[in-house]
């Protein structure tokens, strides 16, 4: 009740084209699929996955940080995860509970082995698509023990695609068929409601300073 005033309110301040913006945004997020991060080391891919996380409709984003703690300060510092939610965890168990205790199968991402393409995975039930280290990827007992695997076809000498490039071409992918199939993939107003919320306290100046006025009046 109280947040449905705050955001009433915080509505205010947004133009009317921020806020269809805000209104386009929404209606093509998703929550079916989400992407995991395991200790990936480099700013630069972070950020890449991040903005294409953004870019193709995957609302959250789950970033595993066992044996590289704190690498994304910077990229938070930056503003790089203003429209993307950000789920931090400092063990890989950790995560995995949380996100088969929220119905998403656990899936992994590989150039090697025995593995569905993105045009071959089942996209019935809410994925949690995971991605590997910059030198050594995912660890082979994760990737047997995942609900699937997902490796994107390669015919050159190359051993494996960069990881923000491969997240981008396995999102392009299932993004594409979520939004062609009779799945219900798409946010709840609930949903949508929380982050409108986040996003106009995230953009709107001083919407502190805003939030606090307003209760006290
Ligand atoms: C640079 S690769 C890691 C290479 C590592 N030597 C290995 O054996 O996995 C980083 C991550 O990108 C993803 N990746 C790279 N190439 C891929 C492909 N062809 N298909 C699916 N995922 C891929 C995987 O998540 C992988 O863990």
């Amino acid at each position: 009740m109280m947040d449905e005033s705050i955001s009433n309110y915080l509505e205010e301040y947004l133009t009317p084209r921020r806020k269809s913006l805000f209104d386009k945004v929404l209606a093509e997020r998703t929550n079916h699929l989400t992407l995991v991060t395991q200790d990936v080391y480099q700013l630069h891919n972070t950020s890449a996955v991040v903005r294409s996380c953004d870019v193709f409709g995957i609302q959250n984003i789950h970033v595993i940080e066992e044996k590289f703690p704190r690498r994304i300060d910077k990229e938070i510092a930056m503003g790089a995860q203003k429209w993307v939610s950000i789920n931090r965890y400092n063990s890989t168990a950790a995560c995995m509970e949380n996100l088969k205790k929220n119905g998403y199968r656990i899936v992994a991402t590989s150039p090697h082995g025995n593995a569905v393409t993105p045009e071959e995975f089942d996209l019935t039930s809410p994925a949690a698509i995971f991605f590997g280290t910059e030198k050594d990827g995912l660890p082979q007992e994760m990737i047997e023990q995942a609900d699937a695997c997902i490796k994107i076809p390669m015919v050159g000498f190359t051993e494996s695609l960069n990881i923000s490039v491969s997240a981008a071409i396995i999102l392009h992918s299932l993004t594409q068929r979520l939004k062609h199939s009779q799945i219900s993939w798409r946010l709840s107003d609930e949903e949508k409601f929380r982050i409108r919320l986040e996003w106009m306290k995230k953009t709107i100046k001083n919407s502190d300073q805003i939030i606090e006025r307003f209760l006290k009046s």
